[in-house]
């Protein structure tokens, strides 16, 4: 059965001897791949406890390097739809700044 991982539990997994990254909703860990990884693993433990979709899909990684990920995989992200909720809501919330230029300009 795929093991559920949370990003809470991710997050506890950021640094050098213990690193794992979120990418595409999966979760690796990538602790062991630092010294092999072509692009350096500083890059790597930059993003270890985080989700590291848009800085790898940003590179062009190879459909090589997207195989290469099967061996570090160690579960599939737990969506935690709560917090989902909240950062949605909060996101639709208007700045400061907005307020202030809604209420003289009559938007938001
Ligand atoms: C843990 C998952 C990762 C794997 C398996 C991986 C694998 C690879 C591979 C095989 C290459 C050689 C080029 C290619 O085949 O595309 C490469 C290059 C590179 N990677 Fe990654 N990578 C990972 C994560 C990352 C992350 C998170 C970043 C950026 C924050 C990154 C940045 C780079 C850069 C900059 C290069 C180019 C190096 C150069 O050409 O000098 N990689 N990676």
């Amino acid at each position: 059965m795929t093991k559920l991982i949370t990003a809470a539990e991710v997050s506890l997994h950021n640094k050098e001897d213990d690193c794992w990254c979120i990418i595409n909703g999966k979760v690796y860990d990538c602790t062991k791949f630092l010294d092999d990884h072509p692009g350096g693993g500083e890059v790597i433990v930059e993003c270890a406890g985080t989700d590291a979709t848009e800085p790898f899909d940003e590179i062009g990684h190879s459909e090589e390097a997207v195989k290469m990920l099967e061996d570090m995989y160690i579960g599939d992200l737990e969506r935690d739809l709560a917090a989902e909720a909240e950062a949605a809501k909060k996101a639709q919330q208007p700045g400061l700044l907005q307020s202030i230029w809604g209420s003289i300009f009559g938007s938001s």
